[in-house]
């Protein structure tokens, strides 16, 4: 096409305009003997540009140039370029130029219009042309060029129709052959989902007395390296029984249980020989007698319709996770619950507790953010009662003790509370969270007096826990301790045992 189209032109010389054009001026800069290699058939490698491309830069010997295409093919002298059936680039490059604007040009147009718009291409590639043999040049010359106004028709041989193929697809439409078992990227799989029935449980979920042991870990096992290494080689006497009273009391234990530990021990083996195991011995018995009284079941008074609950405690404490966890224990044993997000603070709580709700079937009652939490837990009584449930279990918002004005609203609720039923709240359940240590004390002191606490679970006794404050809190407030939460689970909510409870703060096994 580029040929014929030069030899078209070729047949119109004209006279070189006399000033020099851009275009011409870069090409005359260009030495003569820049060539490219036009083949009979030539098929460029795709990062080869007629036009534009990375000249053969051909010395006088006509032979170096640095370019791919040389090392394939190599070049003759430049004098003998013809010979082989080659064109300079300066050719190649006006009648690009050329070609461009008639491109540009509407259909239909004649050479006279792409002379007028590029008259110096054209005279170059004119004057280029005429110094080149007759042979390399397209034999098809015709006198007349013009932009073909529609596109010539192809005549396609006759078919029977039979032959008729469908119409071949595009080659980006050509879909490589897809193996048969592809690779996907990690995370998918392939083939009919298979529903398999649950692996045998080789590494069996850890009891949650050893989640209570690994969380109670850092407060035995510091205590049990500290009595150990306080014992070594030592007799009991006032000095060691000392040492010991601190350190209980470092790992919150209380000085009433450290007293009482101390006293223990003294009176069973002072000025004898003792090893950490007796101590931890003694220490164990010691606390289970401090929490044995307060491990209690959670009474539920089911004359009431409903036993109301009202569930409080410092943010975070898992009043809303507790629950969740309660609503579970009550509803799949048959009893109809509800739940009431009296937390109007938190958006997230109130939707926390709605999916508890959904999660264990149990009736749900919320108001909108920021709603007064009284008239709320009002409202969720009598509807608990019209209802006929069995347990109402009120959420609160989180508080610190120290926030005189939302401690005051916790009155509040329990005050509207009573008007319904002089015993609601029948139960008053303050959450702690086992991993506060001795802040715990003072929020049971306060919770109890503004909201009449009346039992207590422990949450986050798998975490690291310093679960040695429940045994201050015990022997200070007495108060029923129901549960332990050991996990976010559903189902990780255990009652409290007394005895398991002070093994595990000891290090020794249930
Ligand atoms: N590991 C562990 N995490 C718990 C336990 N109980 C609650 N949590 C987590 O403690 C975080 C706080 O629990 P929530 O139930 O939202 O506490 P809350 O007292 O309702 O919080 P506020 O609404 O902010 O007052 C959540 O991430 C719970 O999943 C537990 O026994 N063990």
């Amino acid at each position: 096409m580029a040929l014929s189209f030069i030899k078209k032109v070729f047949t119109f010389g004209k006279d070189k305009p006399a000033e020099t054009s851009a275009v011409e001026a870069e090409l005359e800069q260009r030495s003569p003997n820049e060539v490219l290699p036009v083949a009979d058939d030539p098929v460029l490698p795709e990062e080869m540009d007629m036009a534009g491309g990375p000249a053969a830069d051909i010395g006088e010997g006509g032979v170096e140039a640095p370019s791919i295409l040389e090392e394939a093919v190599p070049l003759p002298p430049a004098d003998q370029m013809s010979d082989f059936g080659l064109v300079p680039l300066s050719l190649l490059e006006a009648e690009a130029e050329v070609e461009e604007v008639a491109g540009e040009l509407p259909s239909g147009s004649s050479v006279d219009a792409i002379e007028d718009e590029t008259p110096n291409a054209v005279e170059a590639v004119v004057e280029i042309i005429e110094t080149l043999p007759e042979e390399i040049l397209a034999p098809d010359v015709e006198d007349d060029i013009s932009i073909p106004s529609t596109p010539p028709a192809v005549e396609m041989p006759d078919k029977a129709e039979d032959d008729i193929l469908p119409a071949e697809p595009s080659e980006a439409a050509i879909e490589e052959p897809r193996p048969e078992s592809p690779i996907l990227p990690k995370g998918f799989a392939t083939g009919p989902k298979v529903v398999e029935p649950a692996p045998v449980v080789l590494q069996r979920k850890l009891s949650w007395f050893q989640r209570l042991r690994n969380g109670l870990a850092r407060t035995s096992s510091q205590l049990t390296s500290q009595i150990t290494a306080l014992f070594t080689k030592r007799k009991l006497d006032d000095e060691t029984l000392q040492d010991l009273e601190d350190l209980l009391i470092q790992a919150d234990l209380g000085v009433e249980t450290a007293m009482r530990v101390t006293d223990t021990l003294a009176s069973e083996r002072y000025g004898k020989d003792v090893t950490g195991e007796d101590v931890s011995r003694i220490m164990a018995s010691e606390i289970a007698k401090v929490l044995k009284p307060v491990a209690k079941p959670l009474q539920l008074d089911l004359s009431h319709k409903p036993h109301v609950i009202l569930v409080v405690g410092v943010n975070g404490t898992g009043k809303t996770t507790t629950i969740g966890k309660l609503a579970a224990k009550l509803s799949g044993a048959g009893l109809k619950v509800m739940l009431a997000a009296g937390d109007t603070f938190r958006a997230a709580a109130i939707e926390q507790l709605k999916i508890w709700a959904d999660r264990t079937k149990s009736e749900f009652i919320g108001t909108k953010l920021g709603a007064d939490a009284a008239g709320l837990a009002y409202d969720a009584f009598e509807q608990a009662k019209a209802k006929k449930c069995d347990v109402l279990i009120v959420d609160t918002a989180g508080r610190l003790q120290n926030k005189a004005e939302l401690m005051a609203e916790l009155e509040k609720i329990v005050r509207v509370l009573g008007k319904l039923d002089p015993d609601a709240p029948h139960t008053v359940l303050q959450t702690l969270d086992a991993t506060t240590g001795q802040n715990a004390l003072s929020q049971v002191e306060i919770f109890r007096n503004v909201a009449g606490v009346n039992g207590l679970i422990m949450t986050k006794l798998d975490g690291t826990a310093r679960g040695g404050i429940l045994v201050a809190i015990s022997a200070k407030h007495k108060l029923p301790v129901y549960f332990i939460g050991v996990g976010e689970g559903v189902e990780d909510l255990e009652p409290f045992e007394a005895e398991d409870f002070a093994h595990a703060i000891a290090g020794l096994g249930q």
